[in-house]
């Protein structure tokens, strides 16, 4: 592999939160385990596992929304230093994207389409015209027109229109998606699906896409973890894992998923 575009040396986490009910009082914890990872510019990675696993806790540490516990990243050979200041990671999020699940709670509602969509541009200093980069993007995810329109005003699936078109409009090199698709329904989800790996192809982006719909992944990515209580179980080119899945947690997901 030449120089993986993202590397991770034992990632970890540990979260401990004390849970209080009626009848007892203790402690809720969870342990990311130490992850390693080495995804080349252009990858596709998919991230599966059921609910509670860590596949957005991992995905966060990866993005520095949050900071591990012990290990290293690297992106773009560059080491992220996950207590730096704000400023001092804005080359990362130069170098990143990020789509999140909901729609709704992702976008501002008391800002236009255009603002937006517009932000990353503005807050990250990127040089060019950001106005013509908005109506552009906006037009690439299908949404000419809409830079004066509200969320609310939006169905779903434009909305995340708007999502997709917020986090590639600083032309990132990975883009990240937290379960992008799995708050709409089937046939918008195959548009947006379908949307997401063109514009993947067109920019050459390097994707990490953690979902829990199988679909999804074999769709667009050409490799995938398997996560379960916190730790990577299983990884591998999809087609091999999806076919013949080696670890017992695997085999019993892929035989839970009737549509595969
Ligand atoms: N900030 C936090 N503080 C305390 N616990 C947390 C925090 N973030 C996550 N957790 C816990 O870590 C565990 C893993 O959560 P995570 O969101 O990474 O799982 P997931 O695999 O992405 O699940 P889902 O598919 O439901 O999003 C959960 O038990 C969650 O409650």
């Amino acid at each position: 592999m030449t120089d993986p575009i993202l590397r991770a040396r034992g990632l970890s986490r540990t979260f401990r939160t004390p849970r209080r009910d009626l009848f007892s009082r203790r402690e809720m914890s969870f342990e990311l385990h130490p992850v390693d990872l080495d995804i080349a510019e252009g990858e596709s990675v998919g991230v599966i596992g059921e609910s509670g696993s860590g596949k957005s806790t991992l995905a966060r540490i990866l993005l520095a929304l949050d900071a591990p516990d012990s290990g290293e990243l690297e992106v773009d050979g560059r080491r992220v230093d996950f207590r730096g200041r704000a400023r001092e990671l804005r080359w990362l999020r130069r170098l990143t994207g990020v789509v999140l699940q909901d729609p709704y709670g992702s976008l501002d509602p008391r800002m236009s389409v255009g603002r937006i969509v517009g932000e990353p541009l503005w807050a990250l200093d990127v040089a060019g015209d950001r106005r013509a980069r908005v109506r552009e993007v906006l037009a690439r995810v299908g949404l000419a027109g809409a830079a004066e329109r509200y969320p609310h005003e939006l169905s779903g699936g434009q909305r995340q229109r708007v999502a997709l078109a917020r986090a590639i409009a600083h032309r990132p090199r990975i883009l990240v998606g937290d379960e992008p698709l799995s708050a709409l329904d089937v046939t918008v989800r195959a548009q947006i699906l379908a949307l997401l790996a063109e514009i993947r192809r067109e920019e050459g982006l390097t994707l990490v896409m953690v979902s829990h719909d199988l679909g999804v992944v074999q769709n667009v990515c050409d490799s995938v973890l398997v996560m379960t209580d916190g730790a990577v179980v299983e990884r591998g080119a999809t087609r091999d894992v999806l076919s013949r899945p080696a670890h017992p947690y695997t085999q019993r997901l892929l035989a839970a998923i009737p549509t595969l």
